[in-house]
């Protein structure tokens, strides 16, 4: 009889992995080191070129010489912990309601999934105070201080990150100035996702985070130090069983991933990398996830100045709630129903 889902099974004192838990075992497939998963040190000279090349190969790369302070890190982190480490009770205080995107509970994209994922999240949509007034009456400050101070980092490499891509697409600095989801992107929510991987009894049997794509146009995951967890899709994989690559945590470097709106920005170019996260058995990994996007009512489609005779637009323009909600129904065929007949994606 297939189990009924398990919302209050606390994976934090858990001493195996109960069946609402346990996942097939065709989600455990190979894992490999790779050491051509791209670094790229945003503060060099000439490193438009490697950005460029990460996003069309991998869709995902190592970004050092960000410049955030590395004990900014470390108190986002101890925030973190200080937030999961309150009592089940307390945290339901703050869950997510429906038509909310800020709030408590499992990864949103669980529910696309029969077995429960081992990890859970707090969603920071703007302002953090909104989800911290919730779980702490007086001592919140500190809390929103540190996120709001973070918010105001991601967003100054946000800028810088979005305008180099947009160099290694061939733009030149005014057009790339012009592009209109990118030129807005100040007004743009910030939205951050604040996960937390218990140690879990059976690591083989669970998942911390299944496949998917991000939606947005960038995102720039902090992971904390330790076993990691953190796995992509290669270039160039087929149809085969996937090869799942780990990409470590690294104390100087985030991992700046593609998702599905810079797809489409750019035609199809730049690949919306597929990742996810698997438990290890002894360590309580964190990790910030800062989703990149543009502000709700901006339309994004594929930059006109990619367009030619000779390729045309390959998808329909949507504002990030309109995919939002598209993925909400359908998931992983999101980018797929918003493809327009006839344009072909020239990519490796
Ligand atoms: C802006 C958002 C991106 C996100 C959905 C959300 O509304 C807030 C949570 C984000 C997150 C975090 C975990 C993985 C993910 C796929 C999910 O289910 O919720 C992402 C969403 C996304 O990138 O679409
Ligand atoms: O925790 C991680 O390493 C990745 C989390 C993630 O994929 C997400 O929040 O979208
Ligand atoms: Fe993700």
């Amino acid at each position: 009889m297939p189990s009924l889902p398990n919302e209050h099974f606390d994976i934090y004192s858990a001493r195996n992995v109960p069946d609402s838990h346990s996942w097939p075992t065709e989600h455990h497939v190979t894992v490999a080191r790779d050491s051509s998963f791209p670094v790229v040190d945003i503060s060099a000279p000439g490193m438009v070129v490697a950005v460029g090349a990460a996003c069309r190969s991998w869709g995902a790369f190592y970004v050092t010489g960000h410049g955030v302070p590395e004990d900014l890190l470390r108190r986002v982190e101890a925030q973190a912990r200080r937030l999961f480490a309150l009592p089940h009770h307390r945290k339901l205080l703050a869950a997510r309601r429906s038509g909310s995107t800020s709030g408590y509970g499992p990864p949103p994209l669980s529910s696309f999934f029969p077995k429960l994922m081992w990890s859970e999240g707090f969603t920071l949509a703007g302002d953090p105070l909104d989800v911290a007034a919730k779980l702490w009456q007086d001592d919140h400050s500190l809390f929103c201080e540190v996120m709001e101070e973070y918010g105001k980092e991601m967003k100054k490499l946000a800028n810088r990150l979005m305008k180099v891509i947009l160099l290694s697409l061939g733009l030149d600095e005014e057009k790339a100035g012009r592009v209109g989801p990118v030129k807005e992107l100040t007004r743009a929510p910030s939205v951050l996702q604040l996960n937390s991987y218990p140690p879990c009894p059976e690591p083989d049997q669970a998942m911390g985070m299944a496949a998917h794509t991000d939606s947005g146009f960038l995102t720039v995951l902090h992971q904390s130090d330790g076993a990691g967890g953190l796995q992509v899709v290669g270039p160039g994989e087929g149809n085969g069983p996937v090869r799942w690559i780990a990409v470590p945590p690294r104390a100087d470097a985030f991992v700046v991933n593609v998702g599905d709106l810079f797809h489409i920005l750019s035609n199809g170019r730049f690949k919306s990398v597929r990742h996810r996260v698997v438990v290890n058995r002894g360590d309580h990994r964190v990790s910030a996830a800062y989703f990149i996007g543009p502000p709700a009512d901006v339309k994004v489609g594929p930059i006109r100045w990619l367009l030619g005779s000779d390729q045309g637009p390959v998808f329909r323009p949507v504002t990030w709630p309109e995919y939002l909600g598209i993925r909400a129904r359908l998931f992983d065929k999101a980018l797929d129903s918003v493809r327009l007949p006839g344009n072909r994606i020239d990519d490796d």
